[in-house]
């Protein structure tokens, strides 16, 4: 499995810190890291904003497994702790894989819980759908369309107005 797309997040501690450790987790692989965007929290809004980006990977020799663990591995590094009480709460990073993409360039697709791709809630996530769209313009989420389709569809239109970006805290300002 060559090439995908992973989401990073953060709202707790050093956030832009840990998303700048889940890009070094994934060391050569990354092709392109996104901007960062500061974001309202989705799904749980009792908690503070996040700081977003999304980072292209490249690996031939990588399988979908293999970027969950990378994935895990990365939150692991930022200390991440999980609420199994609170879903969609507070975290020092959040690492999801989007999409993954085979050699042939066709979309892995996979309905497993502990692996589902592409990611189930991405299409309705503006903090992962504009840094996407700042790197991929004509990218398309599989099953789901053209990115910037779904950013300008209700209601994510009205999210996408409450990202703001955050050149101030470019990762690769200081690698
Ligand atoms: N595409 C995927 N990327 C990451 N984790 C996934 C994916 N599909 C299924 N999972 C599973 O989801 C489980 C919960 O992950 P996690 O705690 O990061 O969820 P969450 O961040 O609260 O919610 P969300 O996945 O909506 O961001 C993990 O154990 C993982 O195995
Ligand atoms: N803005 C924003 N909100 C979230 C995020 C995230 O990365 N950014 N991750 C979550 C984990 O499920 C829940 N809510």
């Amino acid at each position: 499995m060559t090439r995908a797309v992973l989401s990073i997040g953060s709202n707790l501690g050093d956030r832009r810190g840990h998303l700048r450790s889940a890009v070094g987790a994934l060391g050569d692989a990354v092709r392109v890291v996104s901007g960062v965007y500061e974001t309202p929290p989705w799904g749980d809004t009792e908690q503070p904003a996040y700081l977003n980006a999304v980072v292209l990977a490249v690996d031939p020799a990588a399988t979908a497994r293999d970027w969950l663990e990378r994935a895990r591995a990365a939150e692991a590094v930022a200390g991440r702790v999980r609420d199994p009480e609170r879903r969609f709460g507070p975290r020092t990073l959040d690492v999801d894989v989007v999409a993954v993409w085979d050699d042939a360039g066709e979309p892995v697709l996979s309905d497993d819980p502990e692996l589902t791709l592409p990611h189930p809630r991405a299409h309705l996530r503006a903090f992962v759908l504009r840094p996407w769209i700042d790197i991929e313009p004509h990218g398309r989420l599989p099953g789901q369309g053209w990115l910037t389709d779904l950013l300008n569809a209700e209601p994510l239109a009205g999210d996408a107005l409450e990202l703001s970006p955050r050149p101030d805290l470019a990762l690769e300002s200081d690698a």
